[in-house]
């Protein structure tokens, strides 16, 4: 079985370097290397979110994505009806099997986890590939309220995985229940997310994304700050209406800037405008609150980031 491209060489950049813009010319080298991500998420039927926005959007940003599903899902857990199916017993062996064959990773992508033994897993693959680019994306809660697979266990396993990230994407929930916070609603104001994404730093978290973030002028904030990037604001018009799966779209879209060599701070900008943009499509579409984001008309945007 021929298996070059697991044996291609892993780009030398390592998590530890992280200085915002990795993969800047990455793509004027000869072999015009491709980065390797590994995506860490559930794979829903129905109801765009997880691996069906990670792989086409991380793909059209011209890298070669490796799924990893931590579970399967009907649809999304915000239908009334939803059948799930954890694979957490088969996760081990699954990797396992990817070191076996020598495959090599640049990048280490989670996002909604099915149980906490699924954190102690994401652990050793960080351990597996040291140099691979940690990304979290604690997705475990919004609007106040943790979703309903999501155990008191596994909060608090989400909360020791964020520790570790070198990019970390919580919504302002998510955020809160790291920190042990209250949650007290999406209009904080710009000393209180200060004060937050320095608590998250201190924990562990290199760079940390904190989105959806309200102050009542009509503008979504989002705000990025960490050991790569200055504090850094990005506003957008916000749209009258939510979708699930933005969350991931979001985080997608960022990592997909990140990797095609943009620094954090303009990928936080690209992630937002792509969101929105999309947002807006998704509101032609027939019954658009329950197929979710449709972002697949704008994922010719994602690879224009290549130049
Ligand atoms: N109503 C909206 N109008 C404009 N942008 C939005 C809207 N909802 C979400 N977004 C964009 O998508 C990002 C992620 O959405 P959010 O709902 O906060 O994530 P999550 O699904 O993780 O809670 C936001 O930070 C924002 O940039
Ligand atoms: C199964 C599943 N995966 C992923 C998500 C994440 O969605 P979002 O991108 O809105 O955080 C959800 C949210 O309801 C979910 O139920």
């Amino acid at each position: 079985m021929g298996n070059d491209s697991t044996n291609a060489p892993c780009r030398p950049a390592r998590s530890a370097d992280f200085e915002g813009n990795l993969m800047t010319n990455l793509y004027e080298r000869e072999d015009a290397y491709i980065p390797r991500v590994a995506a860490i998420h559930d794979l829903c039927g129905y109801g765009k979110c997880s691996l069906g926005v990670a792989i086409p959007v991380l793909s059209a940003a011209g890298c070669d994505v490796c799924p990893v599903p931590t579970g399967l899902f009907s649809s999304h857990t915000a239908f009334p009806g939803w059948y799930m199916h954890d694979t957490t017993d088969i996760l081990g062996d699954y990797l396992a099997a990817w070191a076996g064959i020598g495959v090599e990773l640049d990048a280490v992508y989670s996002g909604f986890l099915g149980a906490p033994e699924q954190v102690d897993i994401i652990k050793q693959v960080w351990e597996t590939y040291p140099k691979a680019l940690r990304v979290v994306d604690p997705v475990m809660a919004d609007h106040g309220k943790v979703y309903p697979t999501y155990t008191p266990e596994l909060v608090e396993a989400m909360g020791t995985l964020a520790n570790g990230a070198d990019i970390l994407t919580p919504n302002l929930t998510e955020a809160a229940i790291i920190l042990g916070r209250e949650w007290q609603g999406a209009d904080v104001d710009e000393p209180t997310v200060r004060e937050m994404i320095l608590e998250l730093r201190e924990r562990g978290a290199k760079n940390v994304v904190l989105k959806g973030i309200e102050h009542g002028d009509g503008l979504i904030h989002n705000y990025v700050w960490g050991d790569a990037i200055d504090f850094t604001e990005t506003t957008n018009a916000k749209l009258p209406y939510m979708l699930h799966g933005t969350g991931d779209v979001f985080a997608s879209t960022l990592l997909a800037a990140v990797m095609a060599g943009s620094n954090l701070a303009e990928a936080t900008a690209f992630a937002a405008d792509f969101t929105a943009d999309a947002m807006l499509i998704s509101a032609k579409q027939p019954n658009f609150e329950d197929r979710g984001v449709s972002f697949e008309p704008l994922l010719g945007k994602v690879t224009a980031l290549l130049g």
